[in-house]
């Protein structure tokens, strides 16, 4: 727009000024004003949607108005006077550390004034002065070191008394810098203020009347960017400092001029403390040209009725003109977005509360799967194998670390003592407090089972997900935990004083038996080999051998000095009934004795330093070896003849005890089934359904959805596209509307 059209809309704004009403302006030019406002309050919408999708496409942006100015140049007042109240920060401390993005939005019909910091959530504050105490912690949230953010604080002011027009207020240049300030602070504001003043832009360029306009610092950095003044309207202010010749001299300005031209403003009339008022605010700046008739020429803009008026028309203007080059981006944007969208997700669309519902219901599946492969048949399993392990234990404390094991088998029919064995053994089984041991296994594996589940995706982007279930899956179980736990006692209370048992509840009772102490030799069998491979055979058996030499000569030191003597041949070497079990897996040395001989002489002459690891390890593999060799002793018995039959229990402790575990285990598995389980299983999925669904607000599911980064692209590329398909629609009626003004004014001007 050049200066004629300056003209028009500076004596239209005059004549405004001058009645203080709507003016004298046609119908036609006041439904045209009209769609001008359309326009821009569409588009600033259009800007904030495209803001939230795309902050660093450049192509996408639409202009903003930058107030730049020196300090105290009265941009404050300015931006006051616009929105009519008093709401920004004050002080001499470098109040402005941020730019401040302020959008005013029209509201013709609101009776209500009030301002949002969408960012901070802060919404619908209608007290101004709050909004200023606001916009000063934000402000001050920048250190004094750092000087200055870039990071703005945004700010949305409703009102019917505002235009619609989107401003950005900047820290004022800084002409000296005094000495609290770093050195470095003017820099860091002009820099500040170079990556606002850019294109499309456009630059309201604050001087004080004042001050000589070669000193304006507005000036001079707009010029930089904008040489003609294309984008730059200059604001006077303080005109009241100047005569008013003087004062209409700066505002037809020749010595600087701009095409956008320039409007005198009075913000404070001299002696005032201020405004606070809008009516009266626009009235009182607009009093003082208006009792002057030198500000009443045609090229003359002045007050700020004038302002308002033509920041919108220019704002409107520019948005007009970057109206098609905003289509054009956006349709390319919009057709990229669609693309990917295509490419990666075949259009499909996907919500926070349907992946959430999604996942929910993997869960549910999952769980499902589990209990039914976690039956009654399964838990006896579980349970069977937890007590097979106790029976382990027991033979061990009260047959298998007995010195004299190997004479068990031909004693355990004469001898009391083993014979009475038997039935401590049955006695430490049933009472070691099977009801507790049982339930707590069942709840382990439960626990187990839902903590396998969490740990494979998707549910390891949901941790705190994951805690709450196991959290409230141990309540659950909690809760049934003791009723189950003497039931289970209660039932199992007889087999502590009898146990009967039948000649097939004992064969298999044998067979499982029999398992197990097989399973046994061939787990120390195995760990046995671990300690050869880690430490090396031959190694391990000098170690071992120097153990027991060791062992003999500490033997010997305790034995009475008195003559030996000298042994029957066949006395030199024990019968395997009476062999202890050391010596019985020496035995099993002999064919690598002779080789090691040597060796160990050597060792024994001139002893050495063995590394104590080495020496644990050895002592570790002659416990092993002496267990597999009593192990070997009991499968062999308890295939034997003295097992066949329930009658030889005293001999087959093992076999005993199996049958016993399995009485346990079936009468335990009822009642957790029944107690426990059962009620779990029903109660886990819906526990799933209002715990981790029906009890999360929509943000909480939006946050849980978004913990997943696949899921989290996925709906901002969905958001995106939403928002730029919203944006294209409204552009599309923008345009037609554009097209429809441009048509009616031309038939005006015919
Ligand atoms: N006489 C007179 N004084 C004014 C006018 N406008 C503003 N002032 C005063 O000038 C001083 C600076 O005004 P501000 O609006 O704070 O200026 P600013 O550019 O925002 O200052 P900084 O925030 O320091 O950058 C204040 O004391 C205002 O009261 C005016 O039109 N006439």
């Amino acid at each position: 727009m050049g200066l004629e059209d300056n003209s028009n809309i500076s004596s239209s704004a005059y004549s405004y000024g001058k009645n203080g009403k709507g003016g004298n302006n046609s119908t036609s030019l006041n439904s045209n004003q009209d769609d001008f406002m359309m326009l821009t309050k569409q588009l600033i919408e259009v800007r904030n949607i495209l803001k939230t999708v795309n902050q660093n496409c450049s192509a996408l942006q639409l202009p903003s108005i930058v107030v730049i100015g020196s300090q105290s140049s009265g941009k404050s007042s300015v931006l006051e006077a616009i929105v009519g109240h008093e709401f920004l920060p004050k002080g001499n401390n470098m109040v402005t550390r941020r730019p401040i993005e302020l959008t005013l939005v029209h509201t013709p019909n609101a009776e209500e004034e009030y301002g949002e910091f969408p960012e901070i959530g802060i919404n619908n504050v209608t007290d101004f002065t709050q909004i200023q105490r606001t916009l000063s912690d934000l402000n001050m949230s920048v250190s004094e070191s750092e000087c200055i953010s870039t990071d703005p604080i945004e700010l949305k002011i409703y009102s019917p008394t505002v235009p619609d027009l989107t401003l950005i207020d900047l820290p004022g240049y800084i002409q000296v810098i005094n000495r609290k300030q770093p050195p470095i602070l003017k820099r860091k504001i002009v820099e500040l203020c170079d990556r606002y003043i850019v294109e499309p832009n456009i630059i309201l360029a604050i001087s004080s009347a004042d001050v000589d306009l070669a000193n304006s610092e507005a000036l001079t950095h707009s010029r930089k960017v904008d040489p003609y003044g294309k984008r730059t309207i200059g604001v006077i202010t303080k005109m009241d400092l100047v005569d008013p010749e003087k004062g209409v001299d700066l505002l037809i300005n020749n010595d600087y001029p701009l095409e956008l031209g320039y409007v005198g403003m009075v913000c404070k009339p001299p002696g005032k403390s201020g405004f606070s008022r809008q009516l009266s605010l626009t009235q009182k700046s607009d009093q003082y040209f208006r009792s002057n008739p030198i500000f009443h020429q045609p090229d003359v803009q002045v007050g700020l009725t004038a302002l308002k008026k033509r920041l919108t028309t220019i704002l409107e203007e520019n948005m007009g003109q970057n109206l098609y080059g905003i289509v054009d981006a956006v349709q390319n944007e919009l057709e990229e977005v669609r693309y990917q969208y295509k490419v990666q997700y075949n259009d499909r669309h996907i919500t926070a509360e349907s992946y959430t519902a999604d996942i929910m219901d993997t869960l549910k599946h999952q769980f499902k799967e589990f209990s039914n492969n976690f039956g009654k048949a399964e838990v006896r399993e579980e349970i069977q194998n937890m007590l097979e392990e106790k029976i382990m234990e027991i033979c061990k404390e009260l047959y298998y670390d007995d010195p004299k094991v190997a004479a068990f088998p031909s004693l355990c029919l004469k001898d009391l003592v083993w014979k009475s064995k038997v039935d401590m053994s049955s006695a430490a089984l049933t009472k070691s407090g099977i009801g507790r041991a049982t339930t707590q296994l069942v709840v382990d594996i439960v626990l187990d089972e839902l903590r396998e589940i969490a740990s494979k995706e998707p549910f390891t982007y949901h941790e705190s997900t994951c805690d709450k279930i196991i959290d409230f899956s141990s309540k659950l179980l909690k809760k049934k935990f003791h009723t189950t736990v003497d039931q289970v006692e209660n039932t199992i209370k007889p087999l502590k004083f009898e146990v009967e048992c039948t000649d097939l509840e004992w064969e298999r009772g044998k067979e499982r038996a029999i398992n197990l102490v097989d399973r046994h030799i061939q787990e120390s069998q195995k760990k046995l080999q671990d300690i050869r491979s880690q430490v090396g055979r031959r190694k391990l058996r000098t170690a071992v051998k120097y153990l027991r030499h060791q062992n003999q000569k500490k033997i010997n030191s305790h034995k009475p000095v008195t003559p030996t003597p000298t042994p029957k041949k066949e006395e030199t070497k024990p019968s395997d009934e009476t062999l202890i079990p050391e010596q019985l897996s020496t035995s099993l040395d002999n064919l690598e004795e002779e080789e090691e001989a040597q060796i160990l002489k050597k060792e024994m002459t001139k002893p050495r330093q063995y590394n104590p690891i080495l020496i644990e390890k050895a002592k570790e593999a002659m416990e092993l070896r002496k267990e597999i060799a009593v192990l070997k002793g009991r499968a062999a018995a308890l295939r034997s003849r003295q097992c066949s039959g329930s009658n030889g229990k005293s001999c087959c402790p093992e076999a005993f005890l199996s049958v016993i575990s399995q009485k346990l285990a079936n009468s335990a598995v009822m009642f957790i089934q029944i107690e426990l389980l059962n009620e779990f299983m029903f109660q886990f999925p819906r526990e799933v359904d209002n715990k981790l669904y029906y009890d999360l607000s929509r943000e909480q599911v939006n946050q849980f959805a978004c913990e997943n980064p696949t899921i989290r692209r996925h709906i901002e590329l969905q958001k995106r596209k939403d928002a730029l398909e919203l944006v294209m629609d409204k552009l599309v009626y923008l345009v037609r509307r554009q097209n429809e003004l441009i048509r009616r004014k031309e038939l005006n001007s015919k």
